[in-house]
């Protein structure tokens, strides 16, 4: 070790020493004093923050912090040394800053601070605070181990792009089986969207391995610490495309020190708010229909069920049902309990569309039913002959009875089913197979927003059940009456909407442009962001699949590298006799080196179950992932490729990469890119007949033929 960095090496393990002590005294006396059962209240208060503060310092233990930044405000004589970290650290005695939490106004020079001699500044309650920075350093620190320092930035001196270096140092390494947080290398595009004000609605496009999902994770740990007077991590909430990937990315938010966040599926949330009314029909029909090879797939169009009920025109026809409902909904005849005693229609009327106009239908409908009794049992006080006033009554809650028969007493799901079968502009097809399965209370994806709209509307929402902010993960396969019914249930539009157009695979359902949701919004109250350099895959694999993406015929963004070089992209020929031989023996290969995921893709469902049957027979244990898995194990995994999406491996092996498989248009163009884009550091593809036109005819400095296995 030079000199010099010995030396910096040195401080660094002396200020970790002194850190790592005051963490431990303050964990030891607040373990020392046993936790509060009882029931005052400032006892509770008290106790809940000593938790909170056991619970921080537990995180900070063993990595206090992971970057230092020597600052001089405008206005000081000297620098001051900022170390970063997950949770701020205080000195109990002299309240000096040992850790500043990531999320502290003044940490965001961290990230946004890239070189040059130029002030700094960062917006702070008292305003912009502006400075010069003399050091960037990054720390790798375990188990309170120092391992590494690394100086990105020192003022004056030769600064040759070191950032990048411990960016890259930090994606060579192998993924475990759960997403990571990135607290240390966040970068500064990331950063702009996690720090972005709450009450916006956030719609993010970015490629893939661009860290939407794990920028919208941190954004939420941001908004936690940045508004903690106004939110509240219950009444936040993360939608994602299936339970098996909410496990998958389940360890960022408890590493950034955050608990308590709703996760859950659009479908799941929406059923309960239905009081499970209705259920699902098998959501695996629907994929392996659409997921189906060549022609047996339906054609794509605007009257595919999800795209037509998924859109702001069918919620609008439905607007306009409710309303026809609502005024018809009042009975037309007057209420006569006994000869001398009426109300008038007209009153009653009134009281239901003016006096209780601000009530949810369904609340209208039972504070007018109330008031009517009122009046029966007020005109029934204004009878005094004994006899006349029992039979006015016997007789008066009969009437009452069939009176209220005649007011409509639907639920969300029997009058939508009305809605549609009386709904002429719906596609005829669609209107059969809606009413088909609704005789049997089953429903589809795209039922569901119109559903919990008609809930809302006949029902209102609680109070309780709104959100302070909600990130909808994959956006690209929500319908914009989906977003419409979350607006409805979100407070200030405080949105995190993120996906990736290119690997809109459900385009059956989802969108084609951003539009469809931004328009939801308006221009004041949304912010579009692009997210374009991909952090997860080597140069070589990005360049590889935007090659795909470029013959895709859609406009796209390609991916930009970071510069990490990988080995080739392996394209190899395989005779069908081969085929399963050969994919044992890549996924030997390929497990035998440093990869601790390794993931096969299949086209089709039937081909993973093949193959993780062939392999299982062989001896090789792998999980087979379906659409109804719930847990996300890693090690090694079969699936199909259109479950792999929000996933990935340190090495993936696609299969019968064909042009019968993966022909030459939009829909298995994003197929095959998302596939692709899911390896880290080795991807490899076979085919057995021709090979697929998206990757036909590639020069070779993008791929090899050859299988590096003898
Ligand atoms: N700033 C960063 N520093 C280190 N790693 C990063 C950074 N940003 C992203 N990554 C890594 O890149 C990978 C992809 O991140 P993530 O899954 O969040 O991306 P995504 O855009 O949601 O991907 P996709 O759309 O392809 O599913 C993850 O391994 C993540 O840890």
């Amino acid at each position: 070790m030079e000199p010099e960095i010995q030396s910096a090496y040195n401080s660094e393990l002396q200020r970790l020493e002194k850190t790592a002590a005051e963490i431990e005294s303050q964990l030891q006396t607040l373990e020392g004093i046993p936790r509060y059962y009882g029931d005052d209240l400032t006892e509770q208060a008290l106790d809940n923050i000593r938790e909170s503060q056991r619970q921080a310092l537990t995180i900070a233990g063993p990595e206090p912090y992971f970057g230092r930044l020597d600052f001089e405000e405008e206005g000081h004589d000297q620098p001051v040394p900022l170390y970063i970290g997950k949770v701020g650290v205080e000195n109990i005695e002299t309240g000096e800053l040992l850790v500043i939490d990531w999320r502290a106004p003044v940490a965001s020079m961290f990230y946004s601070f890239t070189g040059g001699d130029e002030p700094a500044t960062y917006d702070s309650p008292d305003g912009l605070i502006q400075g010069l920075i003399y050091l960037k350093r990054n720390l790798v620190i375990r188990k309170q181990i120092l391992q590494r320092v690394v100086d990105a930035y020192e003022r004056g001196g030769e600064n040759l792009a070191v950032a990048d270096e411990f960016l890259l140092y930090r994606l060579g390494e192998n993924k475990d089986n759960k997403l990571r947080d990135i607290v240390s290398t966040i970068q500064e595009e990331q950063d702009k969207i996690i720090r972005s004000a709450k009450n916006l609605a956030l719609v993010i496009q970015g490629v893939a391995g661009s860290g939407k999902t794990t920028v919208a994770l941190h954004r939420l740990a941001f908004l936690l610490y940045q508004y903690r007077e106004n939110v509240r991590a219950e009444r936040m909430i993360i939608f994602a495309p299936n339970s098996m990937f909410l496990d998958y990315i389940s360890s960022v938010l408890p590493e950034l020190g955050v608990g308590g966040i709703q996760q859950t599926t659009f479908t799941d949330w929406t059923l309960d708010l239905l009081d499970q009314e209705v259920s699902m029909t098998d959501p695996a029909e629907r994929l392996t229909e659409w997921f189906a090879i060549g022609e047996n797939r339906p054609t794509l169009t605007n009257e595919a069920p999800g795209r037509w009920k998924g859109s702001l025109h069918f919620k609008q026809l439905l607007d306009e049902q409710l309303q026809a409902y609502e005024t018809t909904f009042v009975p037309e005849a007057d209420f006569t309990p006994w000869e001398g005693a009426t109300l008038r229609h007209r009153t009653v009327r009134e009281w239901f569309h003016t006096e209780y106009k601000h009530y949810p239908l369904a609340k209208r409908r039972e504070r007018v039913h109330a008031r009517i009794k009122r009046w029966m049992e007020m005109e029934l006080d204004k009878v005094w002959e004994v006899h006349l006033k029992k039979d006015y009554k016997k007789s008066g809650s009969a009437k009452l009875k069939t009176y209220f028969k005649l007011w409509p007493a639907h639920t969300p799901f029997t009058l939508y089913k009305l809605f549609v079968s009386e709904l002429e502009e719906m596609p005829e097809a669609l209107r059969k197979s809606s009413a088909k399965s609704f005789k049997k209370k089953k429903v589809e994806l795209e039922d569901l927003a119109p559903l919990l709209y008609i809930r809302d509307r006949l029902h209102g929402i609680d109070g309780n059940d709104v959100f302070d902010h909600t990130v909808i993960d994959e956006a690209q396969d929500f319908s914009p009456f989906q977003i419409a019914v979350l607006n409805d249930r979100t407070r200030g539009k405080s949105f995190t909407i993120l996906g990736d157009l290119s690997q809109g695979i459900h385009a059956y359902q989802g969108i084609r442009d951003w539009q469809e949701f931004l328009g939801l919004f308006g221009e004041d109250d949304s912010a579009f962001f692009r997210l374009d350099r991909s952090y997860r895959s080597t140069m070589e694999i990005i360049h590889f699949a935007n090659v795909i993406l470029e013959r895709s015929g859609e406009p796209v963004t390609l991916a930009k590298p970071v510069f990490r070089s990988g080995e080739k992209v392996v394209v190899h020929a395989v005779t069908p006799d081969h085929r399963l031989e050969t994919i044992r023996r890549s996924l030997e290969h390929l497990r035998s080196g440093e990869s601790s995921t390794v993931a096969v893709i299949a086209r089709t469902d039937e081909e993973a179950r093949e193959i993780h049957e062939y392999l299982a027979e062989q001896g090789i244990e792998t999980t087979l992932i379906h659409s109804g898995q719930r847990q996300y194990r890693g090690g090694l995994s079969v699936l199909p490729v259109y479950l792999s999406k929000g996933l990935e491996f340190d090495a993936v092996l696609l299969t019968d990469v064909d042009s019968t498989r993966y022909e030459l248009n939009p829909q298995d163009a994003k197929l095959l890119y998302v596939g692709c884009t899911r390896a880290l550091h080795h991807l490899w593809l076979l085919h057995t007949g021709e090979v697929s036109p998206l990757i036909s005819d590639l020069s070779d400095d993008i791929y090899t033929p050859e299988l590096p296995i003898t």
